[in-house]
């Protein structure tokens, strides 16, 4: 099946719900780069941040800041980021909340480095009609389960996790290979099993294989673009179309 890209940008209407995905899997599954593939074949590529459309933002955002015992812990690989604890979860309640009344909202920078927020940095997320959420536990606390549309989990084998982990860690996190492997062992592995799988059951769409797998990717961009133009009859289409009565959509659809 060749890959389908949407050529017709999507508009926009002030002060409007926005659709939001979540988007969980275990790490490396290749939750980010699902979204990417989704936001481009939306056509978002190249497109200025003020004027997005559609826009992804990571649960890594929203890791607690650790108190200086823990900073020294999580330096040695020994604190646990995968439990449901290391999230500032009133948080990402209280940004998905603004998101879904139409405001734009502030997001904290992470550094995966230093462990810790980056201070004084935030980056804007402006109103858009499509907002994806992903992240390892983005399905674990209910009150922020229930706030998504959709809700995707990426499922690729955690053999294929662990390779991709290592190196990316390594290069782009500024871990050593020890380290690394102690963590997972120690608490990334078991909490994926006690914490993240089990939310599988909550998703309408799981991908096998991730990113590699572009005919579920095709699917799920089909089926956002008919929400957001009114040609799928379902509760949020009706939900969108009353919201985007007023709107001149005179967008195009190439396939
Ligand atoms: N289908 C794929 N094939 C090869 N490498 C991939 C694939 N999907 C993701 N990766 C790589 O694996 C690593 C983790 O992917 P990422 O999308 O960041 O996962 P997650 O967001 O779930 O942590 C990255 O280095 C990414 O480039
Ligand atoms: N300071 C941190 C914070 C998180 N992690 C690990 O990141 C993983 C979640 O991010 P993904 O992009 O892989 O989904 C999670 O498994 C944490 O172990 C970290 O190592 N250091």
């Amino acid at each position: 099946m060749s890959s389908t890209r949407f050529n017709g940008k999507i508009s926009s209407i002030e002060g409007k719900t926005p659709f939001l995905i979540g988007v969980a899997g275990g790490t490396a599954s290749g939750k980010s780069t699902v979204c990417a593939r989704i936001m481009e074949k939306l056509g978002q590529v190249d497109v200025d941040h003020t004027e997005r459309k559609v826009v992804t933002i990571s649960q890594d955002s929203f890791y607690r800041e650790l108190t200086p015992a823990e900073k020294i812990k999580a330096l040695k690989g020994q604190y646990n980021f995968d439990h449901p604890d290391a999230f500032n979860d009133e948080l990402i309640y209280k940004t998905l909340q603004d998101i879904l009344a139409g405001k734009k909202v502030n997001i904290p920078v992470y550094d995966f480095r230093t462990n810790s927020r980056v201070e004084n940095e935030n980056y804007t997320i402006y109103p858009a009609d499509v907002v994806l959420f992903e992240g390892i536990l983005v399905f674990y606390f209910p009150e922020i389960r229930n706030l998504f549309h959709m809700k995707l989990f990426v499922d690729t084998d955690s053999d294929t996790r662990l390779a991709r982990r290592v190196p990316r860690d390594i290069n782009e996190r500024g871990r050593d290979l020890e380290q690394v492997l102690n963590q997972y062992m120690n608490f990334v592995k078991p909490a994926f099993e006690e914490f993240c799988l089990p939310t599988k059951k909550h998703a309408d769409v799981i991908i096998p294989r991730g990113a590699d797998n572009t005919v579920a990717i095709d699917l799920i961009v089909h089926h956002i673009w008919d929400i957001l133009h009114g040609t799928h009859d379902s509760h949020m289409s009706k939900l969108h179309l009353s919201k985007r009565r007023d709107s001149s959509c005179s967008d195009t659809l190439s396939r």
